[in-house]
């Protein structure tokens, strides 16, 4: 019998000189692959050990240099766009190209190998006009990251000498802070997906990934993606069941467009559930406020504390910002999940209203796939139109909750337990 032979592909775009400069002034010299080219952008590390192709296309990378701290990459090349779900979305990416400036490894792999590989790391930067470099010591730009919180940097593959007076010239120009990337990442007019007859749900598109909607799908209804900056009454002119407000690049105040239409959504009391820019949006629209973390949360192990029932789930994130949880105070929104490492808050929920949001990712993609419930959630809360469940009963469908065996409130067992009571207060 002939079994089929595993494609392997040894990559070829590599070899430029390159050097990555900070803020700080520290200079990482590695070697160059991908697309020889200069940029700019925030520097910031993922610390996940898999799921390039899903990272990299992540809208929410925009304008951002990523530094992957796993050592090994590439090993399992690229596989193709054509490879698509059920629903007909890209089984790999999260968007359509790549949102990252320039990526930055300790090691890229000779050579990549999988069943569904089609072409090399390298070979897919250089196509996307993708700087790159490797060769660097990740490790020590991560504790520099760290210590001192994101830094702007400046990326140069080169196949003549570095300029390292242009590159810093470069460095000093470009800013992160402040910038609206919703034109780039947003979709400009509307799409639809799924099945036609199902229910609706709106996504505003700050910028979302292909996981999103998939996940929207699996809960048994169509998706129509909107514009960022889609109105209120656009948004209700679809008659949707919900609105989901997406993940997204940049810093949440500068969604003025959304956070205006999240306002409504809030003040028509519209089941509505955010993902990480999507709840950032939400808190600010119900008056909180938003900060820059030192150093952000990416990475996939995250471990975040369901504050209804006390469980702690493992969570993928990406984020910069953070929900400042002192000011949710008048908002009508309570913390829904913290994060078990630093405390900061990983999801809000609203206590009168259907509305909830997540600052960690549910759709995962890449990362784990423990907290796709809130999908479900949502679901739910849609249903019952107005008010999300009790803690109470969240904690009835944890495991040790099922194994309990439920007592039995019989007229009896009523009775006797009302005459333990007199019988107590006789006592006193
Ligand atoms: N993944 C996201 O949606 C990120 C949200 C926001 N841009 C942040 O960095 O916090």
């Amino acid at each position: 019998m002939r079994v089929q032979k595993i494609p392997t592909l040894q990559q070829t775009y590599t070899g430029y000189a390159a050097k990555l400069i900070l803020e700080d002034d520290s200079v990482f010299d590695g070697i160059g692959f991908g697309y020889p080219s200069e940029v700019a952008g925030e520097v910031v590390f993922n610390t996940g050990m898999v799921g390039y192709t899903e990272t990299l296309t992540d809208p929410s990378y925009r304008g951002q240099i990523l530094c992957m701290t796993y050592p090994l990459v590439g090993n399992y090349g690229v596989p193709s766009f054509n490879i698509k779900d059920e629903y007909g979305l890209p089984k790999f990416f999260e968007s359509d190209k790549i949102q990252v400036k320039a990526l930055l490894i300790h090691d890229l792999s000779d050579i990549a190998s999988h069943w569904s590989c089609t072409r090399t790391l390298d070979q897919w930067l250089y196509e996307e006009k993708i700087p790159g470099i490797y060769g660097i010591d990740t490790r020590a730009l991560t504790k520099k990251l760290r210590v001192h919180g994101v830094m702007m940097g400046a990326v140069v593959v080169s196949e003549n000498a570095i300029d390292e007076a242009r590159l810093k010239r470069a460095l000093s120009s470009a800013k992160y802070e402040g910038l609206n990337f919703m034109p780039e990442v947003s979709t400009s007019e509307p799409k639809e997906y799924g099945d036609k007859s199902k229910d609706c749900i709106v996504v505003l598109d700050t910028g979302v990934k292909y996981s999103i909607i998939r996940n929207i799908i699996r809960t048994g209804y169509r998706v129509v993606r909107l514009p960022w900056d889609a109105t209120y009454e656009q948004v209700m002119s679809y008659n949707p069941k919900g609105v989901v407000i997406s993940n997204g690049p940049g810093d949440p105040k500068v969604c003025t467009d959304t956070i205006k239409t999240a306002s409504k959504l809030i003040k028509e009391s519209t089941p509505t559930l955010g993902i990480c820019l999507g709840n950032q949006i939400l808190a600010l629209a119900g008056g909180a406020n938003t900060y820059k973390l030192k150093f952000g949360h990416r990475g996939q192990n995250k471990p975040c504390v369901d504050r209804r029932n006390n469980q702690v789930y493992v969570t993928s994130q990406n984020h910069g910002y953070g929900i400042d949880p002192k000011t949710l105070g008048k908002t009508g929104f309570k913390v829904w999940f913290e994060n078990a490492d630093d405390d900061t808050v990983e999801g809000i929920e609203h206590k009168s209203k259907p509305i909830i949001a997540v600052q960690f990712h549910p759709e995962a993609s890449p990362g784990p796939y423990d907290c796709m419930y809130v999908f479900d959630r949502f679901k739910e809360i849609i249903g019952n139109g107005v008010k999300p469940e009790p803690a109470v009963a969240a904690a009835a469908t944890t495991k040790a909750a099922k194994a309990r065996p439920k007592k039995k409130t019989t007229k009896i067992a009523a009775k006797k337990k009302k005459k333990k009571e007199v019988r107590r207060g006789a006592k006193r």
